[in-house]
C-alpha cells in the first residue's frame, strides 16, 4: 500500500474536523473523497501533507510511520500537493512558480518541466507571463503543474475543479486521468462529485468527520442514496466509464 491513513482524529482547538477517519491509496490508483462542505475532506489532506497535526491515528506512506514527519520533508519523500485556492506565487512567472515546485531537486528538472508543458499546452505559451496575471483555469493548472515539479508518488489535488467554467472541468478532469494513465497515484478531493467519481477507481464518502462509504466508484455512481445526497438527486443509473 502506497498511502495509509489510519483512524487519524483532527482538531481545530476544541472542535473535532476528522473522527476516526481511514483511507488507503495503493499504487497507480486514482482515489477520491467527496461529501458535503465541512465534512473533513481538505482537513484530510491537509493532515497527509503535513499542514495539520494529528491529535491520534497514524499516516504511513510505503510503510513507513509518517505521522510526525514535517510537511516540507513529506514533499521530499514523494506527497505532492495542489492546494485548494490554489496558492500559486503571483508576482512569479509561470516558469519560475514551475521552478519552485523543483527547488529540492536537481535531477531530470528540465525533463518534468517539458513534461508539464506537454500535459498542459497553454503554461508553455504564457511561461513568461506573471501567474497572477492567469484566468482561474489557468492558474489552476499552474498549482497541478507545480506540484508535478515535485515528482510526487502520490499527488494530492484539493477541489481542482473549482470555480472553472464547464470546458475548463472536462480538460481538467481528463489531465487527471492523464496524469494517472503516466504513472502518478492520485487523491482527489471534489464537490464536483459527478466528475471525481467517473475518473477515480474507488472512492470515500465522509461525512461530518467520518468515512461512511468506501467502494468501488462505478458503484457509489449507480448507488441511488449517493446519488440523492452527492450527484444532484438524480436516481437513473449512469454508464461506467468507458475502460
Ligand atoms: N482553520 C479552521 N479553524 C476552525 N475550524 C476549521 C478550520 N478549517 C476547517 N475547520 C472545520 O473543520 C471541519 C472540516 O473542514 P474541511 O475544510 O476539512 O471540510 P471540507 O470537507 O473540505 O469542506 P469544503 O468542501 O467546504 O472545503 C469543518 O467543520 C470546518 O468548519
Amino acid at each position: 500500500m502506497l498511502l495509509e491513513i489510519k483512524d487519524i482524529h483532527v482538531h481545530y482547538g476544541k472542535i473535532a474536523a476528522l473522527k476516526g477517519v481511514s483511507v488507503e491509496v495503493d499504487e497507480g490508483e486514482v482515489v477520491t473523497l467527496i461529501g458535503a462542505n465541512g465534512a473533513g475532506k481538505t482537513t484530510t489532506l491537509k493532515t497527509i501533507s503535513g499542514l495539520r497535526p494529528l491529535s491520534s491515528g497514524q499516516i504511513l506512506f510505503e510503510g513507513k510511520d509518517i505521522s510526525k514527519v514535517p510537511g516540507h520533508k513529506r514533499v521530499l519523500m514523494g506527497i505532492g500537493q495542489s492546494p485548494e485556492g490554489r496558492g500559486i506565487f503571483p508576482g512569479m512567472t509561470v516558469v519560475e512558480n514551475l521552478y519552485m515546485g523543483a527547488f529540492a531537486r536537481k535531477d531530470e528538472v528540465e525533463k518534468d518541466l517539458q513534461e508539464v508543458y506537454d500535459l498542459f499546452p497553454r503554461l508553455a505559451e504564457r511561461k513568461n507571463q506573471a501567474g497572477g496575471t492567469m484566468s482561474g483555469g489557468e492558474q489552476q493548472m499552474l498549482a497541478i503543474g507545480r506540484a508535478l515539479m515535485t515528482k510526487p508518488r502520490v499527488l494530492l489535488l484539493d477541489e481542482p475543479s473549482m470555480g472553472l467554467a464547464p470546458k475548463l472541468i472536462q480538460q481538467i478532469f481528463e489531465i487527471i486521468t492523464e496524469i494517472n494513465r503516466r504513472g502518478t497515484t492520485v487523491l482527489l478531493v471534489e464537490q464536483n462529485a459527478q466528475q471525481a467519481l467517473q475518473v477515480a477507481h474507488r472512492a470515500y464518502v465522509l461525512e461530518t468527520g467520518k468515512v461512511v462509504r468506501s467502494a468501488e466508484a462505478s458503484a457509489l455512481l449507480n448507488d441511488p442514496q449517493v446519488r440523492a445526497a452527492y450527484l444532484g438527486g438524480g436516481a437513473e443509473a449512469v454508464a461506467p466509464p468507458e475502460g
